[in-house]
Order: structure tokens, then sequence, then C-alpha cells
């Protein structure tokens, strides 16, 4: 006993020192004291069908780095369109730079399917600051009221053609009390249109509560629930009722003592007539209950199972008309359409190898000439919002691909087709001037990309305090290390709002390792803002952790279009 207490006690000091370890130990997290998940309005009333936007903000009292969020839906009310990455059914997750200020906020998008009310919870937070700190804000929610969609509202609710006097179009759920001998009740319900359908799941009821579904659907399929709980009452004795039966019971005793003293009095053939008589009787009163059983049991069955045809029937039409919507937004949505490209350059046969044997050839006019394929024969889409990865080796065409897209160059066959308009091209190291200082530098870059003198005066501290060359700009760029020239270039670059279609050439892996996880920041802030976005990377982890789709060109052909970590991996294995 005593050694059972000794072996108790020792199980809780290593709880307690295990607990203290870990706390000691564990990555330092500041309490959520100042950190607040919110939504931008304290409640929001969508329409069933129509796109709705929702704001999620995290407030601190600290300057934010990085902030993560978990959004959490009801993936059976609502359809989530658009704004973070799709977590899993019914998960939402936001990943956004805060950029040094103390509010962070992101747009999300949902599509109600069906009318009714719901509620979209902010589940976790985690903050990060400057300092590499992380803090965590509690959960918060919002109520959510989706109204219903044209033509799919009753007007009126019957039960056993007597109609429903609370009943309400934007109501959906009722209660109704019935006596216990109440065994069906017939539901009608009056549609708002001619075209809507209305059905009515059940009208049999059991004892308790019973729960009736009417669905309505209108023309372009869109459905609201009414949901009818009908209580039967359980069968109750009153007294008197009780009495009476007590009463009969003692009747049927006393007529049952007569009946044995008579049979007892009769022949011996006559009691066993009596004997097989009651007998029979007793059989065929069993056989008729279980036919009505096995009969009502069948009824249901039929019922049931006609119900869950139609049910089915409806399931399939709508997932149907659902898939037909998403392939015709998927076509409506193409961003960039590259439709066979090939590019093709004149290149010297055999290079020269000095400048004296270049002059004889010149002079002797023995240079000649071959067609060298850069691009052969490229398709592929890019759909708006898609963040896509270009892989491949040295040489294999994805800067000539990328200056095409954007129109730096024409190909010599096919073409891409995309509003040339709406593209920012980000590639490093090009467009400055060495002899002239930063500041010239920033009105020369900026001049270049597009930007105008009044956005370059309005944006240049920011700029400078982005590329953290404080104390640098009046220095000539000759001075500078090419990790300088490369944050300013990355700077200049992305100082402007998000651009409908940003293409990145190799800008990811700028400066030293804080830069990188700055520059990387500030990129996914752009993509979060609905951008779709090109990135050409020799990285496939850059590729794996950023994109949606992943494009691999070797030698000048396309090799394989799709799921960036079955694309990586088939390039990796080459
Ligand atoms: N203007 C040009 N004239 C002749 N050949 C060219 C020209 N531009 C590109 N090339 C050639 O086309 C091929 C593809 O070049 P590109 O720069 O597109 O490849 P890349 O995949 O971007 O390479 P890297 O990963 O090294 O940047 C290369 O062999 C290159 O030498």
């Amino acid at each position: 006993m005593q050694r059972k207490g000794k072996k108790w006690l020792a199980v809780l000091f290593t709880a307690a020192v295990s607990l203290t370890v870990v706390f000691l130990t564990g990555e330092k997290e500041i309490k959520a004291a100042g950190e607040t998940a919110s939504f931008g309005s304290e409640s929001y009333e969508w329409v069933q069908g129509e796109e709705s936007p929702i704001g999620v903000y995290v407030s601190s009292d600290n300057p934010v780095y990085f902030a993560e969020m978990t959004v959490v839906y009801d993936p059976e009310m609502l359809q989530y369109s658009s704004g973070a990455g799709l977590e899993a059914e019914g998960r939402v997750r936001v990943e956004t730079g805060g950029g040094g200020n103390t509010e962070v906020s992101q747009m999300l998008y949902f599509i109600p399917l069906r009318s009714g009310r719901t509620e979209i919870t902010i589940e976790s937070v985690t903050v990060q600051y400057e300092s590499g700190e992380t803090a965590s804000a509690a959960a918060a929610s919002v109520p959510v009221t989706v109204a219903l969609a044209e033509g799919c509202a009753l007007n009126a609710l019957a039960i056993d053609g007597e109609p429903l006097k609370e009943f309400r179009p934007d109501t959906f759920s009722y209660t109704l009390d019935v006596g216990a001998d109440t065994e069906r009740i017939t539901v009608t319900g009056t549609p708002e249109a001619d075209t809507t359908t209305v059905s009515v799941s059940d009208t049999e009821l059991a004892l308790g509560s019973n729960t009736i579904q009417i669905t309505t659907t209108n023309e372009e399929g869109s459905q609201a629930l009414y949901t009818l709980t009908v209580n039967r009452a359980e069968p109750a004795k009153s007294p008197p009722e009780q009495k009476m039966a007590e009463e009969e019971k003692g009747t049927a005793s006393k007529a049952e003592v007569i009946q044995e003293k008579d049979i007892e009095s009769g022949t011996a053939a006559e009691k066993m007539i009596l004997f097989i008589l009651l007998a029979l009787f007793f059989i065929l009163v069993v056989l008729l209950l279980i036919l009505i059983h096995i009969l009502r049991k069948k009824r249901r069955y039929r019922y049931r199972a006609v119900n869950k045809r139609q049910h089915h029937k409806k399931m399939q039409d709508l997932q149907q008309k659902v898939t037909e919507n998403l392939q015709e937004q998927q076509e409506e949505h193409i961003e960039i359409d590259v439709q066979h490209v090939t590019m093709e350059f004149k290149r010297e046969k055999d290079e020269a190898t000095s400048i004296k044997e270049l002059l004889i050839r010149t002079i002797k006019k023995q240079r000649s000439y071959e067609m060298f394929k850069a691009l052969d024969d490229v398709s592929f889409t890019v759909h708006k919002g898609e963040v896509v990865g270009i892989i491949g080796t040295n040489g294999s065409g994805k800067s000539t691909l990328l200056k095409i897209i954007s129109g730096v160059l024409a190909p010599t066959k096919g073409k891409a087709v995309v509003d040339r308009s709406k593209i920012q091209l980000l590639t490093l190291g090009t467009g400055f001037d060495f002899e002239l200082t930063g500041r010239e530098n920033v009105y020369l870059n900026g001049a270049i990309i597009g930007y105008t003198k009044e956005f370059i005066d309005e944006k240049y501290e920011e700029i400078v305090k982005f590329a953290e060359l404080e104390g640098f700009m009046e220095e000539k760029v000759r001075n500078y290390s090419s990790g300088m020239v490369s944050r300013l270039g990355f700077a200049i670059a992305t100082i402007r709002d998000t651009p409908e279609i940003l293409i990145l050439d190799e800008v990811l892996s700028v400066g030293d390792m804080f830069f990188q996880k700055k520059s990387t920041a500030r990129i996914k802030e752009m993509m979060n803002g609905g951008s779709t976005v090109l990135i050409v990377s020799h990285s496939t982890s850059v590729i794996k952790s950023n994109c949606t789709k992943a494009v691999w060109i070797e030698k000048g052909k396309l090799r394989a279009v799709g799921e960036p970590e079955m694309v990586c991996e088939a390039y990796q294995k080459m």
C-alpha cells in the first residue's frame, strides 16, 4: 500500500517536471493581451446563390510581420469561392503579410447554397512580429443570414387542408403538436411561382417527434428547406378509463371461472373441441397481426425507396449543374492562353574563338548561320487567380516564354492571348545605371516600369525603407553590393498596388535570409490580393510552396503541366 502511494507520487512529480520543462523550453509566445480577431461587420445578410464578401481582421498592439488564420464555415450552407487557400472542405487558411501595420485584413468570398442561418468562425489566429515572436488571438464568430433565392419561397403551408396560421415564407422551422390518434397528416405547400416544385418528404407519424422536410426548388435549381416538427402525443389512460379496464378484467375472470365450471361439467370431447377452437382462434389472431405488420412495413419501405430515388435524382441533377457551371466558369476565366508557341533564333554555326578569326571569317564571307528553336510548339492555359510556377534547366526557354507572354518578343509561330495592360513583369538587375546614385536610379528604374514622377515622389521613402538602404541613397550604385542592388530593384518593382497579372522572373531568392522572408511575404500578399501569378524559378521548393500549378519546359518543349508536387518530382528525377 505504502509502495503504491510512493509510485503515484513519483508519477505526479515526473509530470510536474515535464510540464515545467515544456513551459520553459517551448516557443516564446506573447499572451494574447492586445490581439483581436474580428469581422468587417457584426452580422451579414446574404442572398442565396450570390457571391458575397466578408472581411476578416486581426488587430494587434505591435507591428505585425506575418499573420495566419483558420476560418471555418458550414459547407452545407456555403460554398467557398476565393480570397485565400482552401485547406479542406469547410476550412479556409489565410496567410498574409502585415507590412509592419497593427491591423491585418483579408477579404474572403462565399456563395450561399441554401437559405437559413449559419455562422462563420475565425477558429485560430497566429501573429508573428518583426522580432520573430508570435502571439495568438481568441476565436471569433459572426452570424450570417441567407435570404431566399427568387422563386424558392412558399406562400402558404397547410396541414390536412388547414392553413398553418403562424407560417411566414422566411421562417424555416415550425413545431406542431397532435394527439396520439393522429396517425397520418397531409402537408401541402403553395409555392411562390408556377415553375417552383415543392416536395413533401413524409406524412406517416410515429409516436413522439417526427420531422417532415419540405423542399422547394426554383427553375435554376436553387433550393429552400422548410422543416416541420410534429409531436404526436403518447397514448395515456385517464383514471376512469383505467378503472373501467380493471372492472372489465374482473368480469372476465369471473366469466372464466363460470366457464371453467361449465367445461368441467362437460364431456372430455367437448373440452377437446373447445380447446382446439380456442387454439385456432389464437393462431388466426397471431397470423392476422403478423400480416398487418408485414403489409405496413412493406408500404413504408416502398414509400422510403421512392423518396430516396427522388432525392438521389435531385442530388445528381444538382451536382451536374454545379459541374457544368464550374466548367463554364473555368472556360470563361482563362487569363493567359499560350497556343502552339514556337520561337526560332538565328545562331552562328561555328563560333569564332578570337576576334582575329571573326574578322577573317567576316572578310572572307565564311560566317554561316543556322536556325535554333528556343521554344517548340508550347501550349497551356492559366486561369484567373492561379499561381503557376515554370521550371526547367538553364537555357530551356523559360525567360523567352515570359518575354513572349509579356509582349517583349513576338513568337515565330503560334500566339499568347493575354490582356497585356494587366501585366506587371518583375525581372531583377535590368534598368539600372551604375554610374548614377541610388536616388537617381529609383526615378530611372521607376520610369522604365511605367511609374509617374508624382507616384515615385510619394512612394520614395517607402521604397528606401523596404530596401533597407537609408543613408546609402546618395552613393553611386557602382559602390553597392549585388544584394543592395537586388533589394532596391525588388522594392521599386513591388511598391505598386497589386497588378491583375504578376510575372516574376527569378525574384524570390533576392538578398539575405531575412530579406528573402520579407520579399516572399510581400509576394504572398500580392498573390492573396487575387492576382494571377507566373513564377520562373530554379527552386522546386519555391514552386511547391507557392504555386497551384506547375509547367515544366525542357529544351524548348513542354514536358509536363499539372499539380506542382507531381511535376517537380518528375523534373527532379530527370
Ligand atoms: N535573342 C536571342 N538570340 C539567340 N538565342 C537566344 C536569344 N535569347 C535566348 N536565346 C537562346 O534561347 C535558349 C533559351 O533561353 P532562355 O533565356 O529563354 O532560357 P532560360 O530557361 O530562361 O534559361 P536560364 O534558366 O538560364 O535563365 C538559350 O539557349 C538561349 O541561348
